[in-house]
């Protein structure tokens, strides 16, 4: 368990986290307005997304197969039938004056997420609901020097809220949470996760108790933090905060917190009673979202491999390690790519490679794996070469630094360079005989210290480039130095 030291004693931190994942659609929730990132302000902009009097929502159907997959990805419940709300509040980044939400009743309930930890062990922390949602404007203040501007683009894209139990006891199961959260997503293709452009933003509700305590004391919400990075600064500031005001005889009073990523700390920006006044009421212009089972069913029987599943696979068809596995899933690409080296070879030696000598090559050159310049094929080839005895391993390594500088067939390579393994033993006895006669002080040496042997395999893997067999080397070298 992870405690947090006080003056008074230890204390746990319980969070639970509100996930708004961006779902990924050409068009928004309730108008055929395009969705694409970055676009001039104003530019992509219904009647409906501004709230023209007069206007009707139509709900998009691709939206809403995206939500049920994703709760079917979650474990999650599905509800055959769905409200949408309206959630009252005044803002200037909100048209309409109230949001399209989901309720008491959303389209998807409980479910659940298994989250590694780093002692390797699992834990399952609860998804409360999944709802729809749309999103508000964005208000631009840098602008001008005494006015606010506000960009309607991004009125009425689509969103997914994540709602999770207050399962998450650290900083560290938060980021767990979130990192498998998005992989999930990203697997599922409902949400590109892409946290720095804002499609995945989280609420995080952050409460302490004493160490040994069961009941939850009160939370405090911090808003719309944008990365994992984030996301621990703001629950470790946020939780010491809590401890330093009980510990000195204080109380937390529920409310709405900023994270300012510039200093580390979060600040209050609204107080928040526990029901807060949205005066929801089903939206009258919407009738309620009630889905086939037979639709469902085609949809949960066409979801890809998850992530759990593909590393139990991993785990048992290749033989290997859970964490290996675990690092090999997380990306859907990097699973891929993967299989296709493993297939017909020796997994293991597959897996230390990727997760080795080429995952330092993308980190090295900061390159995602679909812009690797050692394609899987490629890299397939290299571990046959190591296979057939045509190169030795050390030979192995520099290959494969060629083949990144390259971008070449490591077959090829090996021609161009004459990098093949030497295995002639006629030449390596040669070069032992060489390197025996050239030393006989060393042979000396040898006799009274028998660890001088691999000063011998050194230069006879000097004087033959390195090529040279060294299971050859050892054995010609044995019989020569203890004749
Ligand atoms: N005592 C607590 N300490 C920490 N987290 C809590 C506590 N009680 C509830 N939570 C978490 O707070 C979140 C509440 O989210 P929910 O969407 O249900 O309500 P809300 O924050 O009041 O509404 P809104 O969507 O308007 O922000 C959940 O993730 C829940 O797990
Ligand atoms: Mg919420
Ligand atoms: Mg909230």
């Amino acid at each position: 368990m992870s405690l947090i030291k006080g003056e008074t004693g230890d204390w746990e931190i319980v969070m639970g986290l509100e996930v708004h994942a961006q779902v990924v659609s050409q068009a928004k929730l309730f108008s055929g307005a395009p969705t694409t990132f970055g676009a001039d302000p104003n530019t992509q902009v219904s009647l409906v997304d501004a709230a023209m009097p007069g206007m009707l929502p139509v709900i998009n159907a691709h939206c809403v197969a995206q939500a049920v997959r994703t709760g079917l990805g979650l474990n999650a419940k599905i509800n055959l039938r769905s409200v949408f709300d309206r959630k009252n509040y005044f803002y200037a980044d909100l048209p309409a004056g109230y949001q399209i939400s989901q309720y008491k009743d959303p389209v998807v309930g409980e479910g659940a997420v298994e989250i590694e930890l780093k002692d390797g062990a699992t834990k399952t922390i609860g998804i409360e609901r999944l709802h729809l949602e749309q999103d508000a404007a964005k208000l631009l203040h840098d602008q001008h020097p005494t006015q606010s501007y506000v960009d309607l683009n991004r009125s009425g894209v689509a969103l997914m809220e994540i709602v999770s139990r207050p399962d998450l006891r650290s900083s560290d199961e938060a980021a767990a949470y979130l990192t498998k959260l998005r992989s999930i997503l990203r697997y599922l293709g409902t949400c590109d996760g892409n946290m720095e452009e804002g499609s995945m933003r989280c609420d995080v509700n952050v409460s302490v108790r004493r160490a040994g305590t069961s009941a939850y004391g009160t939370r405090c919400e911090i808003k719309n933090v944008n990365s994992i990075r984030f996301v621990r600064q703001a629950i470790e500031h946020e939780a010491r905060r809590q401890i330093e005001i009980i510990e000195g005889g204080g109380t937390i009073t529920q409310e709405t917190r900023l994270f300012d990523p510039g200093k580390g700390e979060t600040r209050s920006m609204r107080s928040k009673e526990d029901a807060h006044d949205y005066r929801y009421f089903p939206d009258p212009d919407l009738l309620p979202l009630v889905l086939k089972e037979e639709d469902v069913a085609r949809w949960r029987a066409e979801l890809p491999e998850l992530p759990d599943a593909k590393k139990a696979r991993f785990v048992k068809d290749y033989g290997l390690s859970v964490y290996d596995a675990g690092v090999l899933v997380a990306e859907q690409e990097t699973a891929l790519f993967f299989e296709s080296v493993a297939k017909g070879r020796d997994a293991k030696q597959a897996a230390n490679w990727v997760t080795g000598d080429f995952f330092a090559m993308l980190n090295r050159r900061g390159v995602a794996i679909g812009q690797s310049p050692v394609s899987a094929a490629h890299l397939g080839r290299l571990l046959d070469l190591i296979a057939d005895g045509t190169i030795s391993g050390r030979i192995a390594k520099d290959l494969f630094v060629a083949m990144e500088e390259t971008g070449k067939d490591p077959a090829a390579l090996v021609e161009e360079r004459g990098l093949k393994q030497v295995t002639d033993t006629g030449a390596i006895e040669a070069a032992v005989r060489a390197v025996v006669e050239a030393n006989p002080d060393k042979v000396a040496a040898y006799k009274a210290k028998p660890s001088m042997f691999g000063w011998f395999v050194g230069q006879v893997m000097k004087s033959t480039g390195g090529k040279a067999n060294p299971k050859a080397v050892n054995d010609i070298l044995k019989k020569a130095l203890d004749a």
